[in-house]
């Protein structure tokens, strides 16, 4: 098990061991105690699996606000995705800015993304299942959504005319918003 820490405070890669022999591969897709023994002591209460037909699928940005806030273990198992993650905690040296990590079938690298974050992704290819751990239950009074495209952001997504839900092509840019995060919120992961 490999942690990889990215530029933003929190925000990591995992990677599981992946064993190959002759019939495919195995990897252990989640290990608290390994994690632990690594450093970061996670609960997860809900398993999330999402299936985009269409490459050039964009989900986000999404978050629960508090006390909803969700950490998020992403994964890809069939086919690929830009996965993008925005630090919104305010106070944070590094709140604005985003992380961008291709996830896809071939790489046992999962994205860590701590709470307090704006996270979204673009499937790269069809028939793209992503798979992710949450912290906390889904909570659609908490669920929060921001515009993929909002400028303030500037995230390069690779995609000009992404396949959207209604209620992503409709959402707000961040700075319409209540602020997520406050001075002085605190997350359970
Ligand atoms: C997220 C979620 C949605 N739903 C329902 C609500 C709705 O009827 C349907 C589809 O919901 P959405 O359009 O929000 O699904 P989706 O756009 O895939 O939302 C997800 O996007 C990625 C990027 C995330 O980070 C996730 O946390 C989540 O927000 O599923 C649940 O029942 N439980 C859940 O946990």
């Amino acid at each position: 098990m490999d942690i990889e820490p990215l530029e933003l405070d929190g925000l990591c890669l995992i990677r599981p061991a992946r064993h190959g022999d002759a019939r495919g591969w195995f990897e252990e897709a989640w290990s608290a105690p390994r994690l632990r023994a690594a450093g970061l002591d996670l609960a997860f209460e809900q398993d999330n699996l999402s299936y985009s037909v269409a490459a050039g699928t964009l989900r986000g940005l999404h978050f629960q606000a508090p006390p909803a806030a969700q950490g998020k273990l992403v994964s890809v198992i069939t086919g690929a995705v830009l996965d993008v993650a925005v630090d919104v905690r305010s106070g944070s040296p590094t709140q604005g800015r985003h992380v961008a990590v291709r996830l896809s079938e071939d790489d046992p690298a999962r994205l860590w993304v701590p709470e307090g974050f704006l996270h979204g992704f673009v499937t790269l290819a069809p028939h793209t299942r992503v798979a992710y751990k949450v912290t906390r239950a889904y909570n659609a009074e908490h669920d929060r959504c921001v515009a993929w495209n909002d400028p303030d952001l500037a995230i390069d997504w690779g995609v000009s005319a992404p396949v959207l839900s209604g209620k992503d092509a409709r959402a707000p840019r961040l700075r319409d918003l209540p602020v997520p995060f406050p001075p002085g919120w605190r997350g359970k992961a």
